[in-house]
């Protein structure tokens, strides 16, 4: 038996990482964590319990946010006070405010702890008792700050015109100039506050760069799936 594995992968809005990291997760038989559902769901907390100008009360409507997130990288699910928030994180709304909420670290802090807890449950010895195979978790300072010890770490990048042409078709349905001109906040912009907290344009010492923007989705997951053997030398079983 293979011990738990534990693959960190970040990268700017529109590289791949969320459907890249769920396909790799549910290709290795390993749990996924979306870290940045966890910034979109303190952002539907703080809107919902605070004011999302008063930093010190999103820190603490935070540390009492009841968050549950799904690991499971086929459904995975985010539940905030026992309801789906799934799509509610996934709004306009959200998307154009959770950089506010990404950029005080005392939540940060605070969703760093919870990430580690979910890490290590999954790869630690509770997750060699209970038979676990290790996690995948993305988002944007996991490489770096919140799994810097992972044994694969990976930053996924792509051209900002593939990002943006990206977010667009999923977004609009349609990747014409006014639709990809409607995109440009919910990616460049957000990629630019995002980077005055975390780094996640260039990569750290000891991670790989997996560049997609020439490659389909297909492509792009068979190239970190190929990191990941190179790097531990796991052999990946074939799709179904
Ligand atoms: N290599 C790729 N080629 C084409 N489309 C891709 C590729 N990787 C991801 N996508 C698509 O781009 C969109 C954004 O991907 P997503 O995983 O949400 O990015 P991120 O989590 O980095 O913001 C999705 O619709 C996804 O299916
Ligand atoms: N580890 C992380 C993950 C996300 N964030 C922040 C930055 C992003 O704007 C938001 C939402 O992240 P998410 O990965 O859902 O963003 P995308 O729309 O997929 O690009 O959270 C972060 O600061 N640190």
């Amino acid at each position: 038996m293979t011990s738990p594995v534990v693959i960190a992968i970040d990268g700017p809005s529109g590289s791949g990482k969320s459907s890249v990291s769920k396909a790799v997760a549910a290709r290795l038989g390993l749990a996924y964590l979306d870290t940045g559902a966890m910034y979109r769901a303190a952002t539907v907390w703080g809107m919902a319990t605070a004011d999302l100008a008063d930093a010190g009360a999103v820190t603490t409507a935070v540390r009492a946010m009841p968050l549950v997130m799904g690991l499971d990288p086929v459904a995975p699910g985010v539940e905030l006070d026992g309801k789906d928030v799934a799509e509610t994180i996934r709004t306009t709304e959200v998307t154009t405010n959770v950089s506010k909420v990404a950029s005080n670290l005392d939540v940060r802090a605070e969703l760093k702890r919870l990430q580690r807890e979910i890490i290590d449950q999954e790869s630690g010895a509770q997750a060699v008792q209970s038979g676990g195979r290790g996690i995948v978790a993305e988002g944007r300072d996991i490489t770096t700050v919140v799994a810097p010890d992972a044994d694969v770490r990976v930053l996924l990048t792509a051209s900002e015109e593939a990002r943006l042409r990206r977010r667009s078709l999923e977004v609009h349905g349609a990747d014409d100039a006014s639709a990809v001109e409607a995109t440009k906040d919910q990616v460049l912009r957000r990629d630019q506050d995002d980077a005055k907290v975390t780094q996640f344009l260039v990569a750290a010492d000891g991670v790989v760069t997996v560049d997609s923007s020439d490659l389909d989705f297909e492509q792009t997951v068979d190239a970190v799936l190929a990191v990941v053997t190179q790097v531990t030398g796991r052999a990946v079983a074939p799709s179904a």
